[in-house]
């Protein structure tokens, strides 16, 4: 047993202990590691973290510290003993970080379109997890297109048709599913709402949608599927929806089939590798937010040296000596910069039902998920939170049906980022997709509402859905057709291989 006081003298970037969920860990070393910055480590030395660590990792992401980190119990009678974590004394600081000044959250009922849940989960969060939620990469540029092209395709609709009644289900993977659209997997939950992920499997299966459940979860893959059952059964196991699981591929292999056994032994339906993130993408808004805190507390974070991010390349992925806090490179333990299609095989060997890789931005690599065997592709940019001036889900859509045609015949395609009016999902069906996934409204509405606040931001898109199958003439998804929508703007700007020098694979 450690005792508190002792604890409380390593608070520097020299020796940095801290305590979560009881247990003491030395983080010295790891600190200039951290991905989400070393401030937030350094605020935390000598103090209990259990609480923010909470808001961001699941209980098992200790066990990613470097072997001899963990130093022993607590003893919990000398827990005053520990400091208080550095900021929360000054209540300017407390106050900034604490909660945003866009005044009261509006009523539920005002909620008219899922755009409207933005704000009122800016009006309830705390600064710093609205920023983790909203940011984009770099200028926001891929974010502000993935929200601008849905409008740059149009209906055509048919009149005179009867469609008194319509049907809305569909299948995704081969189960029913009430609506065509789908729970996006979002890390971190727990900086959103206090049960983060437990409230929104809730909703989940409350709504009969499908929802995919991410491995940067705050909590375990376990407790969220115990959660699942527990609420199938309450509710007589009637809900259609199924749980699916998005994975980081960790870094060292054997971890990796580890957590590809635990999902699979936890009964998760669907694995949904994603692919567009070998490195963190760089968010500025969550930089600039960094950077103030450690102003603010005093913890300037250190420059990072040129070399340093000259390292990434040369070591082929390997994390730089010196750490430029979160973005630009692959955190250590949780996603890797090597991995190439050749991985897929040995996944393949563990993973026996439907693999969708979470990602795809062009059309050779539509073809190589073909070849590779996989089930599916998400075309995404991750919300824009990735790569800069990434391709929306919709041009990407464009160009495989132009180029791949057969990859929409062989696989399910799915679609996300930008998704805010239940209308235009009825676009991407038309061009061929599956099913969309929706990330931001519905985790804006659990920020604001919890759950029932994701189940009215699902009644907002299905009612929008419905009302614009009837106006473009339509009464089941069977009969979406690309001669439906006016693509042209889209096409327009689509990439053809003539245009460029590059001899691809197409
Ligand atoms: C001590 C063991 C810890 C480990 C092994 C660890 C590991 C990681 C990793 C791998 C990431 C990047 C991937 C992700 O977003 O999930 C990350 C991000 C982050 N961590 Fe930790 N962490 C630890 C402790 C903490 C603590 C104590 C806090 C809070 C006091 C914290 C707060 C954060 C934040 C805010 C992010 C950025 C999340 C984002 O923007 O996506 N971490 N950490
Ligand atoms: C706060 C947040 C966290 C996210 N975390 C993950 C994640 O852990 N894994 C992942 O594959 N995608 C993640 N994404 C991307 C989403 O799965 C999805 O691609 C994107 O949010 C869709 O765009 P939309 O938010 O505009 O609907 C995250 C997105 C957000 C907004």
């Amino acid at each position: 047993m450690l005792d508190g006081a002792e604890v409380a003298k390593h608070s520097s970037r020299k020796s940095c202990w801290i305590v979560i969920n009881s247990k003491v860990y030395d983080v010295t070393s790891f600190v200039p590691e951290h991905p989400g910055g070393s401030t937030i480590l350094l605020k935390q030395a000598g103090a209990d973290a259990s609480s923010e660590y909470a808001k961001y990792h699941s209980p098992d992401v200790v066990n990613d510290l470097p072997e001899g980190s963990y130093l022993g119990d607590i003893d919990p009678s000398t827990l005053s003993a520990l400091n208080t974590p550095k900021g929360l004394s000054r209540p300017e600081v407390q106050e900034a970080t604490a909660q945003s000044s866009e005044g009261q959250v509006p009523h539920v009922s005002l909620c008219v379109r899922a755009s409207d849940f933005e704000a009122a989960a800016k009006a309830t969060l705390p600064n710093k997890s609205w920023i983790y939620a909203s940011s984009s990469a770099n200028s926001g540029a891929s974010l502000q297109g993935n929200l601008d092209d849905w409008s740059r395709v149009s209906f055509r609709p048919r009149v005179l048709r009867n469609v008194e009644s319509v049907e809305v289900g569909t299948k995704i993977l081969g189960n029913a599913t009430p609506l065509p659209f789908y729970v996006s997997p979002m890390g971190s939950m727990g900086s959103i709402h206090g049960e983060g992920e437990i409230e929104m499997t809730k909703a989940i299966v409350q709504t009969g949608l499908h929802g995919l459940m991410s491995t940067a979860s705050t909590k375990t893959t376990e407790q969220i599927m115990e959660t699942y059952l527990a609420e199938q059964e309450r509710r007589g196991n009637g809900s259609a929806s199924k749980l699916m699981f998005q994975l980081y591929i960790p870094t060292d292999r054997q971890k990796a089939i580890e957590l590809i056994r635990r999902v699979k032994k936890a009964g998760f339906h669907s694995l949904w590798i994603t692919v567009d993130t070998p490195v963190l993408g760089k968010r500025t808004a969550d930089r600039y937010q960094q950077a103030q805190e450690a102003l603010d507390v005093g913890l300037e974070e250190e420059e990072v040296e040129p070399a340093a991010e000259l390292e990434v390349e040369t070591q082929g992925g390997e994390a730089p000596k010196v750490s430029p806090k979160i973005g630009g490179r692959p955190p250590p333990g949780q996603l890797s910069a090597k991995t190439t299609w050749e991985d897929l095989k040995w996944i393949r060997q563990e993973w026996d039902r439907p693999i969708i890789l979470k990602g795809v931005q062009c059309a050779e690599d539509a073809k190589l998920a073909v070849e590779y065997g996989c089930q599916g592709i998400l075309l995404s940019n991750h919300g824009g939170r990735q790569m800069h001036t990434a391709p929306s889900a919709l041009m990407t859509l464009c160009e495989i049906r132009t180029y791949a045609p057969e990859a929409l015949a062989k696989l399910e395609v799915f679609v996300d980022g930008g998704l805010r009016d239940g209308a235009d999902v009825l676009k991407a069906l038309c061009l061929g997709a599956t099913a969309v996934g929706v990330g931001r409204p519905f985790l804006y509405a659990m920020a604001a509402y919890g759950a029932k606040g994701v189940e009215r931001c699902v009644d907002v898109l299905a009612e929008e859905l419905t009302t614009a199958m009837r106006l473009l003439g339509i009464t089941s998804l069977d009969q979406v057709r690309p001669e439906l929508v006016n693509a042209r703007r889209l096409l327009n700007e689509m990439w053809v291989p003539e245009q460029t020098f590059v001899k691809s694979r197409l």
